[in-house]
């Protein structure tokens, strides 16, 4: 494609306008009316003077940012096209003024000195302003590729903090990948840039001594490749770089540069929602890669994350791309990257067309074989899987002080036993890991904080010290999901055939046995019906904990709970993790009382994250209640929209969702901060949020989130009329994802207009519950009134103020 010729900024460029050159940019405010009203307005702009000039007068605070925090004067004269630049036009606000240095910055990239810039770019609506910016920019700036162009980029690691650590780039191959390694030594041969590459072989039985001892060799771990069909028999000993192709990944954002585990499924559902479907197929064969050679899912690929995993999601990834593939096939998907005129439109990313002839049955077959091989290798045998209980633990191997997170992170606990052996926390970290000091102690401590890490809830105070003890909720429910996944494609979408990797066949009774076994010691163990919330279960106290955690709702994502207890969920426990901005990770009485000592914890209250209110939301939906899931999406993305308009296009990685903001001091800090004057890749899990969460609103909600409409007043007003006019809100079936597009979902919220706005308590009750889940005493109040049923007409929905 001809960027240049469609690009809205790079089709206007210009030469250098002689009246221009003349005039400066302090010149007379001119009003609109003088102005022909009915052209669009559009401004012929000196890139670099205009830049500069924002900057001088309106950054204030000096971070290349133009942000509510500035205290310019927040206007600037821009000179017209019409008149070649000579007269001049005022534009406003902290909105139009960042905007205008965004569109610099993109016009400086592609090396232009003038601009024609409409005014509709500068003061577009937020919100399409930003799906667009993820699908078309952020997409594609954290993609990142092993093939030779691609190692670069891909090797850069800001994390390290070993003093010793030979800094050179360094990939290691899994033992026995033999082309792999050729690929790379040829790549380093091919190319100067890449002299200084490392390629080391791992060894066949990765232990926690080897993880260990190369942390101060840390490097990237070889991702799968695809063969090459040979071009031409005259093409007799063709370089090993063009018989392997790399397949291009997303990385979650700021310092992490690698692909995580369940950082790339929530990537992948936005990237689904954005056509970009190859890339979501991409990471689903780089967990099968990391399964059969690292023997997990990697909590990331990098030597330092060899030894544990992450929250699993492979089977329900494997199945969306399936579908998303199968749609393709039948040429019914309508999800083809909606790119606007000129922009860049992905192709460099989404076209990676496989060029075997693997049929998408046989792909997902052998994702599912994966996933087999993953769930009994990993999470369903010692130390992972608690004998007395039968559920699982995040339980990872590993030896000593985690080497990527940030220095100081640990410096409240080490002080006390480095002081004790008379050294400093450096020489402390670095012989206690080297097993040179022993300290059982911190042994268990560092067990813990490695589950903690393997559960992708690094960290929080709902695991500090005990995570490895602990049937997690959020673990058990994703492994009951496994389960009736795997039953579902076995009978419904591979023709009731699939044998795992050792060649046993596999039946969907013995799935969904597996999963109803898993449901009731959920319940047993997990649920409590007194609270009605799920809780973790600590297997060596035996007892229940009582920390109040945001992914209890995973039990309504994964289908594992009953009608009743979701109603109970959502009536009796939701409101204690609804924040203004959307859900809490867990409740501040949960997370207790923070002190110099004690230190706030990046997963505890204030703080909330994309995966919680991503499950959250489908759970709800999965149990007809698409309003509290519109109702909690809303909040999300009020949030979002809100900094991205106030701070200069911010999208980072959490949020504090009590004061919405993300300006966040903790472990860390946040990520997805540190840019000059444009955004260009927000943050994987967050963007996947965004694009996802529109799909939960109707065209009116979409409005109201453009003009950042409060939610609480929205919501608040929506449930006054609602009291007023019909106390019962409509149940809507639930959407199977499995089966229908996202496109459904979309259907769905338009026909939902006022219903997505409804009072929880005032929910109908449900059908008396039984009694094993509830005690006796338990009831649920009925509604003040339930039998006026007017329906306001869409239109009254719609929030009063709009
Ligand atoms: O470096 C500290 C920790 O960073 C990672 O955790 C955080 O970022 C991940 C990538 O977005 C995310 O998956 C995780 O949920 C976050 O808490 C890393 O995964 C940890 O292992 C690491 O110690
Ligand atoms: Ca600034």
């Amino acid at each position: 494609m001809d960027r240049d010729s469609h690009h809205p900024i790079r089709a206007h460029t210009q030469t250098k306008p002689e009246l221009f050159s003349s005039r400066t940019e302090e010149s007379v405010l001119r009003r609109a009316s003088h102005e022909d009203q009915s052209k669009a307005r559009k401004f012929l702009i000196n890139v670099a003077e205009t830049k500069q000039l924002i900057l001088d007068r309106e950054d204030t605070d000096n971070n290349f940012q133009i942000t509510v925090d500035d205290l310019g004067p927040k206007t600037l004269a821009l000179g017209t096209a019409d008149s070649g630049g000579y007269r001049k036009l005022g534009i406003r606000g902290n909105y139009m003024l960042s905007n205008l240095l965004q569109e610099l910055a993109y016009a400086e990239d592609y090396g232009r000195k003038y601009i024609v810039l409409d005014e509709a770019r500068l003061n577009e609506n937020p919100v399409r302003r930003l799906s667009r910016m993820i699908r078309n920019t952020f997409w594609h700036n954290l993609t990142r590729c092993m093939d030779a162009d691609g190692l670069e980029l891909t090797c850069a690691d800001t994390k390290d903090r070993t003093a010793t650590t030979d800094s050179r780039p360094r990939i290691y191959i899994p033992a026995g990948e033999e082309a792999i390694f050729q690929y790379y030594q040829a790549a380093k041969a091919e190319r100067p840039r890449l002299q200084h590459l490392q390629v080391e072989y791992l060894p066949k039985v990765i232990t926690p001594e080897f993880v260990r001892d190369i942390n101060n060799r840390p490097g990237i771990l070889a991702l799968a490749m695809k063969p090459i069909a040979a071009k031409t028999s005259a093409d007799e000993s063709p370089s090993p770089t063009s018989a392997l192709r790399a397949l291009p990944y997303i990385v979650p954002g700021g310092r992490f540069n690698e692909m995580y585990g369940w950082d790339s499924y929530f990537s992948a559902l936005g990237l689904l929602q954005d056509g970009y479907i190859d890339l979501a197929k991409n990471m689903c064969e780089h967990f099968a890669f990391e399964i059969k050679h690292y023997g997990k899912i990697l909590n990331a690929n990098r030597s330092y994350y060899l030894c544990r995993s992450q929250p699993p999601f492979l089977t329900d990834m494997a199945l969306r791309v399936y579908a998303h593939l199968n749609d393709q096939d039948l040429g019914t998907s309508s999800l083809s990257v909606p790119c606007e005129e000129g922009e860049y439109d992905g192709s460099e990313i989404a076209q990676d067309a496989d060029q075997d002839n693997e049929t998408n049955e046989d792909w997902l077959r052998r994702m599912l074989q994966s996933a087999i091989k993953e769930y009994h290798q990993v999470w369903m045998s010692p130390p992972r899987l608690d004998p007395m209980t039968q559920l699982s633990k995040y339980c990872p191997d590993g030896l000593g002080i985690p080497p990527e997170t940030e220095p100081s992170h640990f410096d409240n606990l080490i002080s006390k036993y480095a002081e004790q052996a008379g050294l400093s926390i450096v020489d402390f970290d670095y012989k206690y890991t080297q097993s040179l000091i022993k300290e059982p102690e911190l042994d268990a401590y560092f067990l813990h904080d490695r589950a903690v890490r393997e559960s992708g809830h690094d960290t929080t105070y709902r695991l500090d010290g005990v995570c490895a003890n602990l049937a997690t909720v959020d673990l058990n429910t994703l492994l009951y999901k496994y389960e009736v996944d795997i039953a579902h494609a076995i009978d419904d979408l591979l023709g009731g055939h699939l044998v795992d990797m050792d060649g046993h066949q596999q039946t969907s009774s013995e799935w969904l046995e597996r999963a109803e076994a898993r449901k009731q010691r959920i319940n047993k163990y997990l649920w409590h019906p007194g609270d009605s919330l799920y809780y973790d279960y600590d297997t060596v106290k035996k007892k229940q904990t009582t920390y109040e955690s945001a992914t209890a709702f995973w039990a309504l994502w994964s289908g594992c709970a009953s009608n009743e207890q979701a109603e109970a969920l959502a009536t009796r426990s939701l409101f204690k993790f609804e924040n203004k901005g959307g859900l809490v990770s867990g409740t501040e009485k949960s997370r207790g009382t923070i002190s110099v000592d004690r230190p706030n914890r990046q997963w505890d209250f204030p703080f909330g994250w994309a995966p919680h209110q991503i499950l959250a939301w489908e759970g709800f939906a999965n149990y007809g209640m698409v309003d509290i899931a519109s109702r909690l999406a809303y909040r999300w993305l009020f949030m979002i929209t809100k900094s991205f308009v106030e701070f200069n296009g911010v999208v980072p990685e959490k949020y504090d969702v009590v004061s919405l903001s993300h300006k966040v001091e903790v472990e860390y800090g946040n990520q997805g901060l540190e840019f000059k004057y444009v955004p260009r890749e927000g943050f994987g899990w967050m963007n996947a949020s965004y694009q996802v969460g529109l799909t939960y609103m109707t065209r009116k909600m979409k409005s109201a989130l453009a003009t950042l409409a409060d939610p609480d007043d929205l919501f608040t007003c929506a449930l006054e009329r609602e009291q007023r006019s019909r106390p019962v809100s409509v149940r809507i079936q639930a959407i199977d994802y499995r089966r229908k597009s996202f496109l459904a979902m979309e259907e769905l919220a338009d026909q939902l207009h006022d219903t997505v706005i409804t009072k929880i308590s005032s929910r109908n009750p449900s059908p008396r519950p039984s009694e094993d889940l509830f005690p006796p005493t338990y009831t649920l109040s009925p509604p003040s009134s339930s039998t006026n049923l007017e329906v306001p007409t869409p239109h009254e929905a719609v929030h009063p103020c709009l």
